[in-house]
This record gives structure tokens, sequence and C-alpha cells, in this order.
């Protein structure tokens, strides 16, 4: 898969390794490696630089979601930038009616007639009943190869090679196939002209009315690719693109962004000669594929996770902004604890709250999770009115919780210092500075 740039990218990605902070350096470093590498696989230089602007724009500038390693932050900045380069959602082939006719176009030598092979075999995977139709009567033999493509997998081929009438051996076809789910038309991929070849694929498309207009292009050629989707759509109505021989093509990637940028979409690539060597084309998989990251996936729906979390911490904000704050609300702090730092790097940052570690218990990572045991064993009324909390309930939670009595008062007294330095917050505005800051750091 696009050999060379995939192992440069991913090798890259693995300068993030030990990143624990923002690096600016890093990210720079990174930035360019990636610039060279797309330049080398033929990348057009001004999205290159497109690309490199928004990345370390983001990069430099967005907080990492809470929770979310700076490393996996700029992984998913890089991923997030490099799939819009090569179109974003997938395009996937609707068959919707019968027969569904696909006309394929493209230059000779693009790999169209082993492409029709590929999709003809992948359509009847998916229980469809193919045929194909060759038109193409500048190169007789393309018939013979189809035959061939197609012999061990038992789709018909219909061509007359003697016959030079293109318009009228896709009719026949058409005729002879009507039963089928899918007719497939390969075409000429050469004329005398170009301009000839155009004319043709028009006269085709008329003749034809395809469901379907399927351009291949080589993606050898680069960049380039760009002009040839422009020439074929001004011509025919191009549905979608196959890009080929993107196996060991250094310049796959400069096929695929360009044509990505004529708006018309990837629906499969070809990768190698045979007739598996061909898949639905998921900008999504294709690029952490490419940078060398299989659980892209997990670490996006990690950072969806956190973000639905912070839902829940905007709640509790407001609880406390409204003057709640029992037993509850303190629990499902030290719950987020976990996503937000330690309690009292959170508590310094509240004016007027920095007081409170000098006469509060520390409140270390350990301890909090010893407070969460403890209030796991109170009782949903104890959690909401903390002042009954007294000498037999006491003991009770402390047994429950397998721990000592001064452990539960130790809580108790956290609570009570923590909610009477909260207590003058709860008067003032919810969205007033105090408000938002407390919003920030919730976050
Ligand atoms: N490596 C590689 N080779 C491919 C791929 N697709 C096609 N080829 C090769 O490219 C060459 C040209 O493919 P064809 O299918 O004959 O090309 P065509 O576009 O039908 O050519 P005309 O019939 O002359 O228009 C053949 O040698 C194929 O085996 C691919 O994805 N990877």
């Amino acid at each position: 898969m696009l050999g060379k740039l995939g192992k440069s990218l991913a090798k890259t990605m693995k300068k993030l390794a030990g990143m624990t902070i923002v690096d600016e350096e890093v990210v720079k470093e990174v930035i360019k490696d990636i610039q060279r590498a797309l330049i080398q696989a033929d990348v057009n230089i001004k999205l290159v630089f497109k690309l490199s602007k928004s990345i370390e724009e983001r990069a430099l500038n967005e907080e990492p979601p809470k929770g979310v390693t700076p490393k996996e932050h700029i992984i998913r900045i890089v991923y997030e930038e490099m799939v819009k380069l090569v179109g974003e959602t997938p395009k996937p082939l609707k068959i919707d009616k019968k027969p569904y006719k696909i006309l394929f176009i493209g230059l000779q030598g693009s790999g169209k007639t082993t492409t029709i092979g590929k999709l003809s075999r992948h359509l009847q995977k998916k229980g469809l009943n193919t045929a194909i139709v060759c038109t193409d009567t500048w190169r007789p033999a393309a018939f013979d190869q189809l035959k061939q493509l197609t012999q061990e997998i038992n789709i018909p081929v219909y061509g007359e090679p003697e016959n030079k009438n293109p318009l009228e051996i896709a009719n026949k076809g058409l005729e002879k196939f009507k039963d089928y789910d899918v007719i497939i038309f390969d075409t000429a991929g050469r004329h005398k002209e170009e301009k000839h070849l155009l004319e043709e694929m028009e006269q085709l498309s008329t003749a034809i009315k395809p469901d379907e207009t399927i351009l291949v292009i080589d993606g050898t050629i680069g960049q380039q690719a760009k002009e040839q989707a422009r020439a074929f759509s001004q011509s025919t109505p191009v549905g979608s693109i196959i890009v080929t021989k993107l196996d060991g093509s250094a310049k796959g990637g400069g096929a695929l962004s360009a044509v990505a940028e004529t708006g018309a979409p990837i629906k499969f690539i070809g990768t190698g000669e045979k007739l598996e060597d061909f898949e639905v084309f998921d900008p999504e998989r294709f690029i952490s594929r490419l940078l060398g990251m299989g659980d892209i996936r997990s670490l996006l729906e990690k950072a969806e996770e956190i973000a639905e979390e912070q839902e829940v911490s905007e709640e509790a904000v407001d609880a406390i902004l409204t003057g709640r704050f029992t037993l509850r609300e303190m629990k499902s702090q030290f719950e987020m604890m976990g996503k937000m730092g330690p309690l009292q790097q959170v508590i310094n940052m509240i004016p007027g709250l920095d007081k409170l570690p000098k006469n509060a218990p520390d409140a270390t990572e350990e301890k909090i999770k010893k407070y969460l045991t403890i209030m796991d064993s109170m009782t949903e009324y104890e959690l909401d009115h903390p002042e009954a909390i007294k000498h037999s309930r006491i003991k009770r939670i402390a047994r429950g919780s397998g721990t000592r009595n001064e452990d539960v008062k130790e809580l108790l007294k956290y609570y009570k210092v923590t909610k009477k330095a909260m207590k003058g917050l709860g008067r003032r505005n919810r969205g007033g500075p105090m408000g938002q800051l407390m919003r920030q750091f919730l976050r």
C-alpha cells in the first residue's frame, strides 16, 4: 500500500512516541517529515502547505481534551487532516436498480480491463449477477483479456472483435444481459486522437444511459490525475473514480489527493494485478493504515467518550454554582478526577479556594480512591444529607467500606471545608467570570 509513503509516515509518527507535553519542536519536525513524504508522493505543493498549516495551527493551539495525551492529540490532528486530503467520507457503490448499468472509461493502460474483472468479482461475491460487454473496437485483444480474466469466476462477457461499431455492440449486449443485476461496459482506451476517444465516450453514454460512469485512473501518474479527471468529466459526467496501481507506486498519494480535489468520489482502489487486489476505498481506513496505526478508531472513540463526560461535569458545575454541594456532588467530582488531574491542582486554580489546601486534608489520588470507596457504602439519603452522618452511621459506613471510623470522619471534614470554601461561589452569577473559570477547570 503506497509502500514508501506509508513507511515514511509510520516512521514519522513514531517520533511522537515519548512526547508528554505538546513540544513545538517535535511538532514542527513531524510536520516537516510529512511535507517531505507528501511532496515525494507527488501531492500538489499547495495542498501540502495547506495541510501542514492546519496541522501546525491545530497542534499548537488546540488544547488536548482531558484524558487524551498530547501524543494522541497530535496523531488525531494529523490523521484528521490527512483524511481531508483524500476525501473524508466513503462513497459506496449503490446498486439500486436492475439491470444496473456501469460504464467504464479510462485511458489505455490505466488498468481499466483488469479493474472490470475485479469489480465483477466484487459484485458477484455480493450475490449480484454480473455480466460484461466489451465495446473496445480499437484493441480486439481486450475481449480475450476479459474472457480470460473472468473465466475462472464464471462471468459472461459479450463482445464482437470484428465489429467496428461500439454502439452496436453496446446495444446488443444490453439486450442480451437485460435480466442481469449488473452490466459492466468496457470501452476503448485509445483513438487516433484523444478528441475522438472522448466523443466516442459521449456517444456510448447517450446510448447506454449508464446508472454510473466510472473513470479508471492510473495511480502512477500522480497529480496529473486531476487533469485527466477533468478532461473526461467534461465529455461524460463521471460518477466515481477508481485509482489503480497503488501497490508500490510512489505517486499514489498525489493521484488520490488530486482526484479528491476535483470532488469526484474515489470508490475503489487497485492494489495489484490479481482480481483480489481490489478494495473499497474508505479514506479513514486508508489513512490509518498509511500512518501505520490500526487503533486510530479506538483513539477517536476515546476522545468522544471524554467529550460526553465533559457534559456530565457541566452538570456538576451547575449544581455547585447554584449552591448545591452535597456529598453526591463531591463524589461525582471525585469520579471525574482521573480526567481532570489532581484535586489540589484544580482547587489552586480557583481564586478564593487557594487557601483550602492549608487547612484541608490533602486529597491525593490514593485518598480520593479511598473516599470513593467510603461514599460507595453510603445510602442515597446520606449522600444527599451529609449532616445526618453521625456516630452510628459513621461506624456502619466504615465497616461497610472496610475503612476506619477516622477515615470516614476525615472525609466528612474534607467535605465541610470544601463546602465552606465553595459557598461564596454559589451566590455569584453563573455566567460570570467565576462560573466561566469553574467550567474551564472542569473541562
Ligand atoms: N501493479 C498493478 N498493476 C495493475 C493494476 N491494475 C492493472 N494493472 C496492470 O496494468 C496493465 C494494464 O492493465 P489493463 O487492464 O490491460 O489496462 P486497460 O486500461 O484495460 O488498457 P486498454 O484495454 O488498452 O485500454 C496490466 O499489465 C495490468 O496487469 C494494479 O492495481 N496494480
